[in-house]
């Protein structure tokens, strides 16, 4: 059943910097800071500087270009081809897999860090259990889930929101917010507790929230 967005990407791919860093549109508050966004996640990775990251849902890599440049050995996992193509050609040092959140290399174990920016909300909220428990198994103990995405606070702000973006006539925007599977704090609380992990979230604009994620048991999946 997954990935289910590739025709969107595959369009978007040629043209995803310039949205995120140069014109995001209605989208402005989504990538508000999104630089500032990837360089928390890397400075929230509390890991031994060479360590093992994988970065799921990488599009066209900058959230890995981060990583590599903080010394880390990067693993990159993508779905589309498009995106792969263009993270390959800004990062030829790039390691990277055709995959996605629930489908990657079963070799990548013991890492010290699952990272993802912009992605996870593509799983509904039953995959990203599974996806949760299964991250626990490739992690070593201490390891670390660190994770930006549009989260809500909670059902009344994220009916208050979709109303605001109805006013504010941001049509595309809220067609993706209806479309794509954005959930609450309190789920994905629950889900990395139940998983073996501590968690905690940073909000770091009006929708992207950071969720760092500790493991501190192992866990059957
Ligand atoms: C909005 S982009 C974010 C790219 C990048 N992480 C960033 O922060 O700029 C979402 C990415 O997630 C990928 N994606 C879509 N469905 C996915 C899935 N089920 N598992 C992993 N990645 C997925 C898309 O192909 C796309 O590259």
């Amino acid at each position: 059943m997954m990935p289910r967005f590739e025709t969107i990407f595959a369009k978007w791919a040629a043209n995803y910097d310039d949205t995120v860093l140069k014109n995001p549109g209605e989208y402005h508050e989504v990538f508000e800071g999104y630089t500032r966004i990837l360089a928390t996640i890397v400075e929230k990775l509390k890991q031994p500087k060479k360590g093992k990251v994988i970065d799921i849902g990488t599009g066209t890599g900058n959230l890995a270009g981060f990583l590599i440049k903080a010394g880390f050995q990067v693993m990159a996992i993508e779905p589309s081809k498009e995106m792969r193509k263009i993270a390959k050609r800004k990062f030829p040092e790039l390691e990277i897999y055709e995959g996605d959140f629930l489908n990657f290399p079963e070799k990548l174990r013991k890492v010290h860090g699952i990272v993802s920016s912009y992605a996870f909300h593509h799983l509904t909220d039953e995959e990203k259990a599974d996806a949760i428990r299964n991250f626990n198994q490739h992690l070593v103990m201490g390891g670390q889930v660190i994770f930006a995405d549009t989260v809500y606070e909670n059902l009344k702000f994220k009916e208050e929101l979709l109303r605001d973006t109805k006013a504010r006539g941001y049509m595309g925007l809220l067609k993706d917010l209806k479309r794509e599977y954005y959930t609450t704090i309190d789920v994905l609380k629950n889900q990395f507790t139940a998983a073996g992990f501590e968690v905690e979230f940073t909000r770091m604009n009006k929708f992207v929230w950071i969720m760092d994620a500790k493991k501190i048991k192992e866990v059957e999946n």
